[in-house]
């Protein structure tokens, strides 16, 4: 079905791109579902290109901005909504977010917010007050508080581990999606120039001005290059040269280290337990024309074989390195997550250390804020290791970005660092282990 019957069947231009988003939104803070499986769930794919993209961008906004919009909406609420309200809560959410942040005409953002709230039994009965609140919020000034769209449970971490200001920074960060990075498979300087971006210090490309869909920019087809925010393409960087070296790949999907490790002539093995994210990995590697061994298993259960020259364990993580991308993480990722991925981070590191040959490297690494998930992790592990050490990272392996580099010598990427065009990178941990 096109928008066209759609926007006949709902009756008014726009609403089944609201019908949708309010879907979604419901879907995210309600099940915790993630963003991208929201979306599919709500038919978005029937939808004409641009009324998709405004679907993610009035949800996106609405997440990256849920607390500040919340503070403005509380202003203008003489008491809590009941219980029993519905999607009243939503529908202001998202209807502020439009108002406050998107800009629009704020007669058919209202119009179409009471429209939602008498589709929906038990909202129908706050559209009075949703269309009086509503336009109260009309010509309201934004607020600049970013730190108030961190969940309470998120903030007092990142304050813990990062202190006041940088987690203000970080806060600040995940207000703006993430740029497109590109991890080229030759020539960086080249593919900035055809692309319109620029090379970045780490060797990642970064595009400038995005447009359209990813698979129509130069190069795609051929398979010179593939996307990769340029965090995420650092710890590769970590293993050193890995020409005609053996390396293991631990945790591998949708494959992103394969493909750099595989370029950089490596003789790879990756392993992952996803069989459709596997599916990504090989995809990937014949668009790139790469090669390297698949094996779909929990890596638990991966053979002791012949040891490798180098291991690569990207461990799951609860990701909160990557909210710009994902705002809705915040949301659907909880504290009792992160203490059970710390569980499995550790037995596949201890696992993943039997692997390594005397007098080769492990790099375990994350895409986490969280110093449980990465520099915990590795402490605990040395302690319990005494056939390996930690090996330091200096600038210089990372493009000269000092940076990056914490005090005890590991890798720690943050949101907040400028590193190309005023944009920062995902937040990233990695450390470098060398068996004795
Ligand atoms: C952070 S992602 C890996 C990203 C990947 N290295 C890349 O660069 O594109 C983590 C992956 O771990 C996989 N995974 C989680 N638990 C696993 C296990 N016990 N054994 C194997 N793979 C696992 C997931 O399927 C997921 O693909």
């Amino acid at each position: 079905m096109g928008l066209g019957a759609l926007k006949t069947q709902g009756g008014k231009a726009g609403l089944p791109a609201r019908r949708a988003a309010l879907a979604i939104l419901a879907d995210i803070l309600g099940e915790a579902r993630p963003f991208d499986d929201a979306l599919m769930r709500a038919h978005t794919n029937d939808f004409e290109p641009r009324d998709r993209a405004f679907v993610t961008a009035l949800v996106q906004t609405s997440l990256r901005r849920k607390g500040e919009c919340e503070a403005v909406l509380d202003r203008f609420m003489s008491k809590r909504l009941p219980r029993k309200s519905g999607k009243t809560s939503l529908i202001l959410l998202l209807s502020a977010a439009q108002l406050l942040y998107l800009g629009g005409p704020p007669h058919a953002v209202i119009d179409l917010a009471v429209t939602l709230a008498r589709e929906d039994r038990e909202s129908r009965h706050f559209s009075a007050l949703i269309n009086a609140v509503l336009r109260k919020l009309v010509g309201v000034e934004a607020l600049d508080k970013p730190h108030l769209d961190v969940p309470q449970w998120l903030w007092r971490r990142w304050v813990k581990t990062y202190g006041k200001k940088t987690a203000h920074d970080i806060a600040r960060a995940h207000l703006k999606m993430a740029p497109l990075d590109i991890t080229p498979k030759t020539d960086v300087e080249g593919w900035a120039l055809r692309l319109g971006g620029i090379a970045l210090p780490t060797g990642s490309v970064r595009v400038a001005e995005r447009q359209g869909v990813i698979e129509a920019l130069a190069g795609f087809d051929e398979g010179a290059w593939w996307v990769q925010d340029a965090a995420a393409a650092l710890p590769v960087k970590l293993l050193g040269d890995v020409t005609g070296k053996t390396v293991l790949d631990i945790c591998a999907a949708p494959g992103g280290k394969t493909a750099q490790l595989a370029a950089a002539g490596g003789c790879v093995t990756a392993i992952d337990q996803s069989v459709a994210r596997m599916g990504r990995v090989q995809e990937n590697l014949d668009r790139l024309q790469l090669k390297a061994e698949l094996c779909v298993t929990n890596a638990l259960d991966f053979p002791l074989g012949p040891l490798f020259d180098a291991v690569l364990l990207d461990a799951p993580c609860s990701a909160t390195g990557t909210i710009r991308r994902h705002p809705e993480l915040p949301y659907i990722k909880s504290e009792i997550q992160i203490a059970e991925l710390t569980d499995l981070q550790a037995r596949l590191l201890a696992y993943a250390a039997r692997f390594v040959k005397p007098g080769g490297s492990l790099v375990y690494c994350t895409c986490s804020l969280e110093p449980e998930e990465g520099e915990q992790q590795v402490e605990s592990f040395l302690a319990g290791h005494a056939d390996f050490a930690r090996q330091t990272l200096s600038p210089d392996e990372v493009g000269g970005a000092a940076q990056f580099i914490t005090e005890g010598g590991d890798l720690r990427t943050l949101p907040s660092m400028n590193i190309g065009l005023d944009q920062g990178l995902d937040g990233f941990y990695a450390a470098r282990l060398r068996r004795q």
